[in-house]
């Protein structure tokens, strides 16, 4: 008997471009939600836009997040109960995205997300991460009911915000070629929607590298896109496996050995240049890997992030224990092959 049931969940309305934040309530409106919004969002993104999102919903309150984590999410569920919100709204970047992401969940409402930085791509998901001491939990969580991206604002964050959002796409190629190893080798489901979905968004903004350079709204446009399309991706899968595969490990765990060093997107970028090596070997395509995330001026050595070779060879050789994600990690690789995976490909 056949008994497969799919259930994608995306958001309905998606703004992208200059001064969409001036639709925002139109979009909201469209949602047609009941209740009041509360506005979950962190220090620097409340600075710029935090007013003009409260001019157009006056009757909003305001929680503003310093340090992510599961006591911020508390926070925000005590503070939107108390106030009777219907609904929340997330302004900034990760941080208040994915707080109020994991928030909207625990309220059983839902959530729009305006984005402050086009850092990655859990502005759009359906997965909130949230850290807890030295680990970080990666949460099931329905994406965004509406997303509003105005390239104005993108464009005005500091730049390497932008660069990290271009290498978490690029790591789409080494992820994707990670969940189809997981299906060959562990018969995990394997979408090929989703799969091509990913890697073409990839694909597209290696091809317009030469059109992302700082101070051009067109870029924040381009990444803002991207950032769509590979959430969009992870919603059709049902889980991050088109956007997170060993280079997304090797990440988690450099978040747990040097927290907030470098960038999401930045250290999922260099990961990615050491799996495609452990994928296709010396003749692989790590090299292309490596230029692309140069052209777009992200980081592709582990000086780079400013971390040391030794604490990338032990995210390396750890990183598989992360969680139950067959990737090409495998149970682990050896200390002489991550040296040489590291050291060939220039990472180290
Ligand atoms: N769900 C998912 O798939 C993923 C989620 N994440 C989550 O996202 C977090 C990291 O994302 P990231 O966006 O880097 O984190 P933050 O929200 O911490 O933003 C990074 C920095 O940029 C600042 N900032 C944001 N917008 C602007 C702007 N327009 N101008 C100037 N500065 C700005 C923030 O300031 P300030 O702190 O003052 O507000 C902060 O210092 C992780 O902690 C993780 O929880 C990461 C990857 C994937
Ligand atoms: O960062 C992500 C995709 O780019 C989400 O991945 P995780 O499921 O590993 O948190
Ligand atoms: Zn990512």
């Amino acid at each position: 008997m056949f008994e497969k049931t799919t259930w994608i969940k995306l958001p309905r309305n998606v703004l992208v471009g200059h001064g969409v934040l001036s639709h925002l309530s139109a979009a909201v409106e469209d949602l047609s939600l009941s209740g009041s919004p509360f506005l979950v969002t962190s220090p620097t993104p409340n600075d710029l836009v935090g007013d003009r999102v409260r001019e157009e919903f006056p009757d909003a309150e305001t929680v503003v997040i310093e340090t992510a984590g599961f006591n911020a999410v508390e926070r925000v569920v005590d503070a939107a109960t108390a106030a009777d919100s219907g609904y929340l709204i997330a302004l900034g970047g990760g941080k208040p995205i994915d707080t109020a992401k994991m928030a909207s969940d625990r309220l059983g409402c839902g959530f729009v997300s305006v984005p402050t930085a086009a850092s990655h791509d859990g502005i759009v998901s359906g997965r909130s991460s949230i850290p807890e001491g030295d680990t970080r939990h990666s949460v099931a969580a329905d994406p965004p009911l509406a997303v509003v991206a105005d390239t104005e604002i993108l464009a005005e964050a500091p730049w390497e915000l932008t660069t990290a959002g271009c290498a978490d796409i690029i790591s789409n190629y080494t992820a994707v070629k990670d969940w189809q190893l997981a299906h060959r080798l562990k018969n995990v489901e394997y979408s090929e929607y989703a799969g091509a979905l990913s890697q073409m968004t990839a694909e597209m903004l290696v091809e317009s590298s030469s059109a992302i350079k700082p101070g051009f709204e067109e870029s924040a446009w381009l990444v803002a896109k991207a950032l769509v399309s590979s959430g969009v991706a992870m919603s059709i899968a049902g889980s991050s496996r088109p956007a997170s595969g060993a280079e997304h490990l090797i990440s988690h765990r450099l978040d747990r050995l040097v927290p907030g060093k470098a960038l999401h997107g930045h250290q999922v970028g260099v990961a990615a240049i050491v799996t495609e090596y452990l994928h296709s070997g010396e003749r692989g395509e790590w090299a292309d890997i490596r230029e692309a995330l140069e052209d777009l001026d992200a980081p592709t050595t582990a000086n780079e992030l400013g971390i040391d070779g030794d604490t990338l060879l032990e995210a390396v050789t750890t990183a598989h224990s992360i969680r139950d994600r067959h990737t090409i990690l495998g149970n682990g690789v050896s200390e002489d092959a991550a040296v040489e995976a590291a050291t060939f490909t220039g990472v180290m």
